[in-house]
């Protein structure tokens, strides 16, 4: 089945189901608070119940590769079954790998993650454009022609974040802002979103470059990390409706309650239709 542009999709998918993001971000901590052992079965037990409670609902999920890949191949076979049954059930799935390398190794991962015989193989993936913007061909190309979308770090939410990103180039333009430009130039044209996103956080004072890309921005940060629905209007300006609000622990701690969870999710997809009127 050829998919639509990811773009599309994704644009669908907010509209109808609210404007949010949940991450699957199994940490030993939540896995305690929830009754469940640091084990694989504890794994499958959590994120199986996420995707029961949210696959239906929310827009996106984006599970966190991390936290599966530290139980090892068991953990990455629990990762490829949750992907599958939250796309049966209607999300969109953003795999959160972070990939970044020379252009040929980069056309391997996006082979695992946006090729459609893939076992890992979900709408979309966020990458690093840190070995250049060009090493990320491969994946951008793959993705146009499978329906699939790419996220591209331009200013992560992280204080660290700023001494590579706000780096000022030999032309004089910071490298997020560089980032930013070439995706908005992979966008230019589609309608009525852009398949090629930036990861911005919503914990930024400000982010200070030009955020129109005509493309999907994911901003993690909210919740656990400070930034809340209210400070979106101020980080995104004009850009806000193309924002993505991504929250993990602050969803997640409501759990294993499946009626807690979509309730959590529920009220931030409320607070963000009223941070954005
Ligand atoms: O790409 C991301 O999702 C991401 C980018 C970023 O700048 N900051 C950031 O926190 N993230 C991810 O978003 C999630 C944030 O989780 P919470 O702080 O629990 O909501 C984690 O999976 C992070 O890896």
């Amino acid at each position: 089945m050829t998919l639509a542009p990811f773009g599309t999709r994704l644009r669908h998918a907010l509209d109808t189901r609210g404007q949010l993001c949940v991450g699957i971000d199994p940490h030993a901590s939540l896995l305690a608070a929830w009754g469940l052992e640091d084990t694989v079965a504890g794994l499958e037990t959590f994120s199986r119940t996420v995707v029961e409670a949210l696959a239906g609902r929310v827009a996106v999920l984006k599970p966190q590769a991390a936290f599966f890949e530290r139980f090892g191949s068991r953990g990455v076979a629990v990762l490829e079954k949750s992907v599958e049954e939250a796309r049966a059930a209607g999300a969109l799935v953003l795999m959160d790998a972070k990939r970044g390398d020379i252009g040929s190794t980069m056309a391997a991962y996006a082979e695992a993650f946006l090729s459609p015989g893939s076992p890992l193989f979900s709408d979309a993936v966020t990458v690093s454009p840190y070995l250049g913007f060009g090493s990320l061909r491969p994946a951008l190309d793959l993705a146009t022609a499978n329906g699939a979308g790419v996220f591209a770090l331009a200013l992560t939410s992280n204080p660290e974040g700023a001494e590579v990103q706000r780096a000022v180039g030999a032309d004089g333009e910071p490298v997020a802002a560089a980032v930013l430009r070439q995706l908005a130039a992979e966008n230019a044209g589609a309608e009525p979103l852009g398949s090629f996103g930036a990861v911005v956080g919503a914990t930024l004072a400000d982010a200070g470059v030009d955020l129109a890309i005509n493309g999907p921005l994911l901003a993690p940060g909210i919740g656990a990390q400070g930034a809340t629905m209210a400070d979106l209007p101020r980080v995104f300006g004009a850009s806000v409706r193309n924002v993505v609000p991504s929250v993990s622990r602050d969803v997640l701690k409501h759990g294993p309650s499946v009626e807690a969870l979509r309730s959590a999710a529920d009220r931030f997809v409320q607070e963000y239709a009223e941070a954005v009127k």
